[in-house]
């Protein structure tokens, strides 16, 4: 199998787009990410990523990426998943992911964090 390395340009299904640098022999990367999507007007500067994945030579590589969201509003959210070779040979990356919102008052800190999935391809 392909071993899968997440250098380069991925989209996900909201049309964010994830810059990865080049990934270093212990599987470390950084990079950037430009999301598509905001609550507010103001467009958002892109963000800073920093990751671990996987190098196996097997392919298929999980791998975990944190986005610290560079907006007034600070927001952390992670990213852990896996690398797939589609049928079609095209990479995609399922992940999971946890968005931890900051709240002013620790009696909201039960609504604080949400939950989803996102699917990134590689950017055309
Ligand atoms: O200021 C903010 C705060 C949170 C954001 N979350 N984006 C996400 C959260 C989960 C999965 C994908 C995304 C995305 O932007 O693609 C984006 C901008």
């Amino acid at each position: 199998i392909k071993p899968c390395n997440l250098t380069g340009w991925w989209e996900n299904d909201l049309g964010s787009k994830m810059q990865v640098f080049e990934v270093g022999k212990d599987g470390t990367f950084s990079g950037q990410y430009h999301t598509a999507v905001s609550s507010t007007k103001k467009p958002i500067q892109p963000s800073p990523v920093t990751g671990s994945q996987h190098l196996d030579e097997d392919g298929q590589c999980t791998f975990g990426f944190t986005v610290n969201w560079k907006k007034f509003s600070d927001s952390t959210a992670v990213f852990v998943g896996q690398c797939f070779n589609g049928d079609d040979g095209k990479e995609v990356l399922h992940t999971s992911w946890l968005l931890r919102e900051k709240v002013d008052s620790e009696l909201d800190d039960w609504k604080a964090t949400r939950t989803g999935h996102n699917t990134f391809t590689r950017a055309g």
